[in-house]
């Protein structure tokens, strides 16, 4: 799926709501937790239960790289379950010299055939260059991240002004906003009116809404722009809701609820 699709999704499912599937095994009700495929079984459940109400599936790589070959697995299986109506993440947050993120971009659009991968611009160009190198596919490259580490660099100044504002601007000018979007924590919505000025254009990722307690109101009319141009990302709020069997007709409520709360936003 690439921009143009994600937007028109946008339009009539009226959300644009990302839901995360950070599967932890140790948080999945007991009768999946002893299921040699419950991972899977979960992840199938929240899918079927939340599809309707978002758009996206952000499928955090760590979760499932912590169990080995089985957690690989489990990922791969689940990515071929989303439907193609939705935008597809791995959350990996990778980047290398150039000839070593060529392999990570194999990994996550080759071997699997995700939309957009998340990336770390640290290492600078040549690290992100061969994330933008495939048609139809995503860098979505960290901004402002949602945590408090965000202040030990990202915030700081660097040369006049943020080092964030400088990986915006410099990121921003190595591909299109097409083929590039920028995670901007939901904790950080002060400063979404200030990005919205950096990059107009783009797509952002924000997670940081439910668990880390972000304001979708806030980041809702700071940072949307006329293409709405955000996807707000919210994993353990929507798939624990319930810890019981009823996990998936909680996930279901809640994702609704934010759908609901978006459909009023993208109609002002
Ligand atoms: O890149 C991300 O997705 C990300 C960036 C960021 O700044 N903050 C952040 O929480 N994330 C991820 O977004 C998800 C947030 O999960 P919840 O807090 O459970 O909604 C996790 O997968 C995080 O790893």
């Amino acid at each position: 799926m690439n921009k143009q699709q994600l937007v028109a999704a946008i339009q009539s499912s009226k959300s644009y709501l990302c839901v995360g599937l950070d599967t932890d095994i140790s948080k999945l009700p007991a009768h999946l937790k002893q299921h040699p495929d419950g991972v899977f079984l979960f992840n199938k459940a929240i899918i079927d239960a939340t599809k309707a109400s978002c758009v996206s599936y952000k499928i955090n790589t760590a979760f499932y790289e912590s169990m080995g070959l089985k957690g690989w697995e489990a990922m791969e299986k689940t990515l071929h379950y989303i439907p193609d109506t939705h935008f597809t993440i791995a959350d990996a947050k990778r980047g290398d010299i150039g000839n070593t993120s060529a392999q990570y971009a194999r990994t996550f659009f080759e071997t699997l055939p995700f939309d957009a991968v998340t990336v770390a611009p640290y290492m600078g160009e040549d690290s992100v260059r061969p994330f933008l190198e495939y048609e139809n596919k995503v860098a979505i490259v960290l901004g402002l991240t949602s945590n408090k580490g965000a202040e030990d660099f990202e915030l700081q100044q660097a040369g006049g002004e943020k080092l964030y504002e400088k990986v915006l601007r410099t990121v921003s000018s190595w591909g299109t906003s097409d083929n590039l979007m920028f995670v901007v924590g939901a904790t950080q919505a002060s400063e979404l009116a200030n990005i919205r000025n950096i990059v107009p254009e783009h797509f952002l990722l924000v997670p940081g809404v439910g668990a880390q307690g972000g304001s979708l109101k806030e980041v809702s009319s700071y940072g949307m722009n006329a293409q709405c141009g955000l996807l707000v990302n919210a994993s353990r709020a929507v798939i624990y809701a319930s810890s019981g069997e009823d996990f998936a007709v909680r996930a279901q409520q809640v994702s609704e609820e934010y759908q609901q709360e978006m459909a009023l936003y993208l109609n002002k």
